[in-house]
């Protein structure tokens, strides 16, 4: 995942990074759960002494100490962009002064490595639900990768496992509350409204997943953006059913100029992943009594208690 900002494989692919930013993002949860408990002013004082926080902060410490390399190679390039260096811009935004180089990458993790294992893991225990729905997936990867194996156009034509991925975001967004803005000016809605400057806003996604605004909106049908993808009059049409495609009732990325920028990257993967599992592996889904998710505050979480049993299977395609 590294790899979509930090495009040098001494870095990306050195297992004490991949270990230290994931356990970050992983124990960040925690420690931000644990801080709600505390108003905003006290926060800093019982930061020191909450465990998370403190194996937070040496584990900032360590990241910060393996990427004395890396600054050291940026130190000596210039402060142009270069399209094809992820990093180059990264030292651009920073003007040269790498001391912010950590927080800014581990802020890239975090937005990254969270969202897609989430869904992923809400891909799982929705489409092992059904069986045609499995073998349908199954003979689509077969036709489409089958011959060419994976290339940007591959991935593209895997239309039915990019209605399942949007589904099951349109199912499972991260947050029901959504498009976290400020209001930069005074807005007036057309019913009136006024929104004053300075207003922080979160938007409801709740219309999202209810039958407001898609059919039967509260069960997950995979085949939902496939079948409305058939029957769009145009191909403009069509590709608002595309999982990367935002709108107004379904923003699982985000809308607007500050919808999420790894969607691209993140269908892909999801979708390379989705094909090893499906072709490789039998899966039986336990749900728990209380559901496959939750709610937590805004979040909207995969259960911890979902359980999978696996068995190899022959995968009717090399990979
Ligand atoms: C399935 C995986 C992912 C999900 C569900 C997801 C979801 C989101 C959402 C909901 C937002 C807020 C958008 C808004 O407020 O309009 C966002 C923003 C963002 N995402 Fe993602 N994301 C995913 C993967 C990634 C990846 C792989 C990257 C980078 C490689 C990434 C980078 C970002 C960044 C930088 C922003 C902030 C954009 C801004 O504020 O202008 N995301 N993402």
């Amino acid at each position: 995942m590294s790899r979509t900002f930090i495009n040098d494989k001494d870095f990306y692919r050195n297992p004490e990074w991949v270990h230290a930013s994931s356990e970050y993002v992983e124990l960040s949860a925690l420690a931000g759960y644990e801080l709600r408990a505390f108003p905003k002013w006290a926060k800093k004082f019982a930061a020191p002494f909450l465990p998370s926080c403190r194996k937070l902060q040496s584990l900032f410490d360590h990241i910060n100490s393996l990427l004395e390399p890396l600054k050291d190679k940026l130190h000596e390039q210039k402060l142009e962009v270069d399209p094809k260096n992820p990093l180059s811009f990264l030292n651009q935004k920073l003007e040269g002064q790498l001391d912010e180089l950590g927080s800014t990458l581990i802020a890239l993790c975090l937005v990254s490595y969270d969202g897609g294992g989430e869904l992923f893991t809400h891909v799982l225990h929705s489409v092992w639900r059904n069986e045609q729905l499995i073998n349908d997936l199954r003979s689509e990867i077969v036709n489409v990768v089958g011959d060419e194996g994976f290339n940007k156009n591959t991935l593209q034509n895997l239309v039915l496992m990019d209605s399942v991925l949007k589904e099951a975001q349109r199912m499972h967004p991260e947050s029901v509350l959504q498009l976290q803005r400020i209001a930069l000016e005074e807005v007036v809605l057309p019913d009136g409204l006024i929104i004053p400057k300075g207003t922080p806003l979160l938007v409801s996604g709740c219309h999202m997943i209810d039958a407001s605004v898609w059919p039967d909106g509260d069960k997950f049908d995979g085949y939902r953006f496939f079948n409305l993808r058939q029957k769009a009059d145009s191909s403009t049409r069509q590709a608002s059913y595309n999982f990367t495609s935002t709108s107004k009732d379904h923003f699982g990325f985000g809308h607007g100029s500050q919808a999420c920028p790894g969607r691209f990257f993140a269908s892909y993967m999801q979708k390379i992943l989705l094909c090893h599992v499906i072709m490789k592996y039998d899966v039986l889904v336990t749900i728990p009594e209380e559901g496959a998710w939750f709610q937590r505050g805004s979040t909207h979480v995969a259960h911890p208690g979902l359980k999978a049993r696996v068995r190899r299977r022959k995968e009717e395609i090399q990979l």
